[in-house]
């Protein structure tokens, strides 16, 4: 939480850290690089490998885990590289899995102050696990015990975490280039990120334009696959964050297996659907969404008209790596996130801490 006076208007600090991307994403590329190619070095040679973490860090591990996983893996041939498992650092902490000395742990963690993961670091120490912390440039103490520390931006002055966010995936993909020896490879789509980055938050009139049209809706749902599912949760942590508006967000085939029960013409749909293998599942959902009147918001880089077609209305992704994907998908979410709090009237930046029923509430928990 901020120590910093709050804002009370538009641009908050939320606002200002989503507008910074584009500049720290290609900070972290260039100075952290050299720190990923050593780490990914050692990475190499282990079994398995845990991404742990809590919050949007545990989002962030689920994405960074699939991405290291061979199926998603653009960046070349990984059937002798580690396997890659993301991890709650709750869960971690109270069910730690079978962590040996030939596993390696990546704890992310953007304050490093968060209880669950810096146990969570301990307990990989204390298995003989490698251990690597991905946290800011100033943490708190506890995470600084990993046998590696790779930093990304400074602390989050909103609640609301979005650069520390995008900035640990893009260790996450420069880890995972580095474990696939392309990190110097010139097509590897890292010179294009930030720019990709900045191309987003230039079309945020765009988003300004959806919002606009459904601040009002009862419920907010968002679906993705693969490494983009971890972005249907992200946004739906990040709505709950800054505008207690009802959302939630599901692994695309999973939103039709029961919870798409209900959705109703009162609800709106976000689709993380960019071009990729989905069995046809994103524009499923865009039709019968459709038939039950709810509107679809689907961001997408695919060739094809089909989710147009089904009546979406769409956001352009950019043309980068799988791998790369997540880091871009989520500024449209941040946006819109942003520009919901800012049409409903809630303060983006302060976990709710100025109701005061929220703020009695947290005296009751830790984090
Ligand atoms: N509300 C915050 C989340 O937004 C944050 O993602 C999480 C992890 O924080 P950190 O990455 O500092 O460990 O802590 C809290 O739960």
């Amino acid at each position: 939480m901020t120590t910093l006076a709050p804002r009370t208007q538009h641009p908050y600090y939320m606002y200002e850290a989503i507008a910074a991307q584009p500049d720290a994403i290609r900070s972290v590329i260039s100075t952290q690089k050299e720190r990923c190619a050593e780490v990914a070095e050692v990475l190499s040679q282990k079994r398995r490998i845990y991404v742990v973490g809590i919050g949007t860090s545990w989002h962030a591990a689920l994405a960074g885990a699939s991405i290291m996983e061979a199926g998603q893996m653009e960046a070349g041939p990984m059937d002798a590289g580690p396997e890659a498992f993301a991890c709650n650092s709750f869960e971690f902490c109270v069910s730690p899995p079978r962590v040996t000395a030939d596993d390696a742990v990546i704890v992310i963690s953007h304050r490093g102050t968060k209880r669950s993961s810096y146990d969570a670091l301990d307990v990989a120490k204390d298995l003989g696990a490698y251990t690597v912390a991905i946290t800011s440039t100033d943490p708190g103490p506890r995470i600084q015990v990993a046998d590696v520390g790779i930093r990304t931006v400074d602390q989050e002055k909103s609640a609301a975490f979005t650069i520390s966010y995008t900035t640990a995936l893009t260790v996450l993909a420069l880890l995972n280039l580095g474990i696939a020896g392309r990190l110097d490879d010139p097509t590897n789509g890292l010179d294009a990120l930030p720019q990709q980055v900045a191309d987003i938050l230039d079309a945020e009139a765009d988003v300004r334009t959806v919002v606009a049209e459904h601040r009002l809706r009862r419920r907010f749902i968002s679906a993705g696959w693969g490494a983009n599912r971890a972005n249907a949760y992200e946004v739906a942590l990040k709505i709950k964050e800054t505008s207690r508006a009802d959302c939630e967000g599901f692994q695309t085939e999973q939103l039709l297996h029961g919870p798409f029960c209900s959705l109703d013409s009162d609800c709106m749909l976000t689709l993380i659907a960019p071009a990729g293998e989905d069995r046809g599942r994103s524009v499923d959902l865009a039709k019968a969404a459709r038939e039950l009147g709810s509107p679809v918001w689907a961001l997408t880089n695919r060739g094809d008209a089909g989710l147009a077609d089904a009546g979406a209305v769409t956001f352009p992704l950019p043309d980068c790596p799988a791998y790369l994907m997540p880091i871009a998908s989520v500024v449209p979410l941040q946006l819109f996130t942003y520009h919901l709090a800012l049409a409903r009237g809630t303060h983006p930046d302060l976990f709710q801490q100025d109701d005061p029923l929220q703020a009695a509430a947290r005296t009751h928990y830790d984090l």
